[in-house]
């Protein structure tokens, strides 16, 4: 089959296995985890690089900001046989008690997002699978990593009218933490029967300015760096065990 659009890979370069994260430079820090570390692409927000871990081989995937290109990325990533597929990302805490560096591991996700709304109506659910969750959680407690479970809130946009309200609402329901992609993936890869699971390290307190936040992960700030270390090893080990 021939090489896919955007992600610009063919089916035989691709793994069954595949670990995908917003930032590009991430992919970078995820190889490093890696042995046998190939260059597959690097088109707009897509980075893909392709190792080993123990005996499995990853492949590892960026897919910029948002459901859209995102969702672009599974498609492609599925057309070339990915079956099992983990998001690192990053995300803002909607609760007081997760500090900077927790890890957030989403059991399911609010569809506030456009692209998941373009293929299905909003009832569906967006849900995690469910093994993949519980190895993401065992390596989380057996390594005494600080991990909350639940729902979190995939939205389009930062800097909406409402969006300090809506973030408050979503607080009050218990939701853990907002990203903006994870629902997307989980909708999207629930539909063509991919297993998708994904972990997130907060980077923004609780009602702390979020430019604030993202500038210190951008910085590098240690908690951040180290959150996504435990959110990288998580996920490699439950993918590859
Ligand atoms: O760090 P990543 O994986 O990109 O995830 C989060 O960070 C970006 C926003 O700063 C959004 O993509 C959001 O989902
Ligand atoms: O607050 C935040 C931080 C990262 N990503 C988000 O979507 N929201």
């Amino acid at each position: 089959m021939s090489i896919q659009p955007h992600i610009l890979v063919a089916p035989h370069q691709v793994s069954e296995k595949a670990v995908v994260c917003g930032e590009p430079n991430r992919v970078n820090r995820i190889v490093a985890h890696l042995t046998d570390v190939e260059s597959l692409a690097d088109n707009r927000e897509f980075r893909l690089m392709r190792g080993r871990y123990g005996d499995t081989i990853v492949t590892v995937c960026s897919t910029g900001i948002g459901a859209p290109s995102a969702i672009i990325a599974l498609e492609e990533l599925y057309q070339c046989g990915v079956k099992q597929l983990i998001r690192i990302g990053s995300a803002g805490a909607l609760q007081p008690q997760i500090a900077i560096g927790d890890v957030i591991i989403a059991e399911a996700a609010v569809r506030d997002d456009g692209g998941s709304a373009s293929y299905v109506k909003p009832g569906f659910p967006a849900y995690a699978n469910h093994r993949l969750v519980g190895k993401l959680q065992a390596y989380c407690a057996q390594h005494h990593i600080c991990a909350h479970s639940g729902v979190v809130r995939s939205h389009d946009s930062f800097y909406t009218d409402q969006e300090q309200d809506l973030c408050h609402y979503w607080h009050r329901q218990g939701v853990l933490g907002a990203d903006m992609e994870t629902a997307a993936l989980f909708t999207v890869g629930r539909l063509r029967q991919l297993e998708v699971a994904a972990i997130l390290t907060n980077v923004v307190l609780f009602d702390q300015d979020v430019k604030a936040g993202v500038n210190d992960y951008v910085a590098s700030s240690k908690a951040s760096a180290q959150g996504e270390q435990h959110a990288i090893l998580a996920a490699l080990n439950a993918l590859c065990d």
